[in-house]
């Protein structure tokens, strides 16, 4: 039995004569991706690490911080000198032995009840556990005045370790190094990182009525958006993108380029010639050189979709192929629905990582028409509202063609299978562009 099928057999009611629901591709392309995860790892410098995902789990070499210090600018004392039951406007007042600054301790004989003036960030002098911040105190030659009910034992204290332990594990394998995580990794001290390599990932759009850039306006003839837009989300998840160009509806060119591109790459995103459109070569080609299976899908847009497996001659492991529909929008759609969740699962991500982003709650500021059997991605502006819930307004034309309205949306509002129409003012789940596209 071939792979696909194999897969298809084990998912409760697979039916590709009908429509394939949004969570049915979901768990195949999860089972299509668990055998084809990137295994080989490569030393990365922390400053070329954002995006990549971890190859094993980093253990603290150090504790962060790693030593005992102060939160604030202020005086460090002994905190069993607060008094328990004070009046209100009782006040303490204490010697100030000395000070200590960030990066330079304070090592002097401390009497009982001596304070040290300290900075933040400043190791705290033994036996000190407590800080006023400066604020709150009046300064008189060597001894310091504050009110006794501002603050309880431990105030603004740092513990050693609290961020990280020694020992411990930092981060996991499979993370997706973001800003705070190179930061975290810095803190360690650690000036690179064990990182997958790059997933690589080639595209190519197709269609005889496509126009490169540069070519001259032709009739009946659209310029080549999608490839642009499909570099931008591959380079946006850090694949490396092997860029095929356009190619023309000839078998002999198709299968050649469709080759390469399993001989060069993991995965291979096309766009156009998944439908069943009488002028397209795309999918005889595809399931000739692959292990394919051709989907309608109950979503909108984005129906046609094609999912496959082509064998690589010099790998056991065979590239992915996913192949979007030719409309501008359906191939952002059905990228971020599908092919983005799969690709972080290919670059060895673990779970919640290669998780989609959470859904944000949001009240439809119109009506939407919707009807249930399928799912439905609208595009919309989010925009905050005080003390309720966000607004979002769905934009007028919602075309699978429409790029305009893409590019001023901020997210896509997300009706989901057995979901109706929706009244102004209702609870929409909307999928937010920030971080992902
Ligand atoms: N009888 C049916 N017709 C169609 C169906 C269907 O189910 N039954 N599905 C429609 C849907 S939905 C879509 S989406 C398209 C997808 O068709 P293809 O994947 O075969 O795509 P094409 O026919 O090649 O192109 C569709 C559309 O997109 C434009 N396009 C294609 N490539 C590009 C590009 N690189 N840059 C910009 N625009 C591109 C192309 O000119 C067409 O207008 O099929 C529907 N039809
Ligand atoms: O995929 Mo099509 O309209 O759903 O663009």
């Amino acid at each position: 039995m071939s792979r696909i099928a194999d897969i298809a057999s084990t998912l409760t009611g697979y039916d590709d004569a009908a429509d394939l629901s949004v969570e049915a591709v979901h768990a195949f392309l999860s089972q299509l991706t668990a055998t084809v995860v990137v295994t080989q790892r490569e030393s990365v410098s922390l400053l070329d690490a954002l995006g990549r995902v971890l190859a094993e789990d980093i253990i603290s070499p150090i504790s962060v911080p790693p030593h005992d210090n102060s939160a604030m600018d202020g005086y460090a004392f002994d905190g069993s000198v607060l008094p328990k039951d004070a009046p209100i406007d009782a006040s303490i007042t204490l010697r100030v032995a000395g000070t200590a600054l960030a990066g330079a301790a304070w090592r002097g004989a401390l009497g009982a009840g001596d304070a040290v003036r300290i900075m933040t960030g400043a190791m705290m002098p033994a036996g000190l556990d407590t800080v006023i911040p400066q604020e709150f105190c009046k300064v008189d030659g060597d001894r310091v005045c504050f009110p006794a009910k501002v603050l309880r034992r431990g105030d603004n204290r740092r513990f050693a370790g609290e961020d990280l332990m020694k020992g411990q594990p930092a981060l996991r394998k499979g993370e997706r190094l973001s800003p705070a995580a190179l930061g975290m990794v810095a803190s360690l001290g650690l000036p690179g990182v064990p990182a997958l390599r790059r997933l690589r990932v080639a595209c190519f759009s197709t269609g005889d009525e496509i126009l490169s850039l540069g070519d001259a306006p032709r009739e009946g003839a659209v310029y080549d958006s999608n490839r642009y837009t499909v570099i931008g989300l591959l380079t946006r998840l850090g694949c490396e993108v092997i860029d095929l160009g356009l190619v023309r509806d000839d078998p002999a060119t198709l299968a050649a380029t469709l080759q390469r591109a399993a001989r060069e790459a993991d995965a291979i995103v096309t766009s156009g010639g998944v439908s069943a459109g009488a002028a397209d070569h795309t999918r005889d080609v595809m399931q000739q050189l692959g292990d394919m299976a051709f989907w309608r899908v109950a979503m909108r847009p984005g129906r046609p979709l094609a999912v496959g497996l082509i064998p690589r001659e010099a790998s056991p492991q065979p590239a992915v192929l996913f192949g979007l529909p030719g409309n501008p929008v359906a191939v952002m759609v059905t990228f971020l629905a599908f092919v983005r969740p799969a690709l972080l699962r290919m670059m060895g991500c673990h779970e919640a990582a290669a998780a989609p982003p959470p859904l944000l709650r949001a009240r439809s500021t119109s009506p939407i028409r919707k009807k249930p059997g399928r799912t439905e991605y609208q595009r919309g502006f989010v925009k905050n509202v005080r003390g309720a819930l966000p607004e979002v307004c769905v934009a007028s034309h919602q075309g699978s063609g429409v790029l305009s309205s893409m590019v001023e949306a901020n997210g896509l509002v997300v009706l989901h299978h057995d979901q109706g129409s929706v009244a102004a003012g209702d609870e929409v789940d909307v999928m937010m562009f920030d971080g992902v596209i």
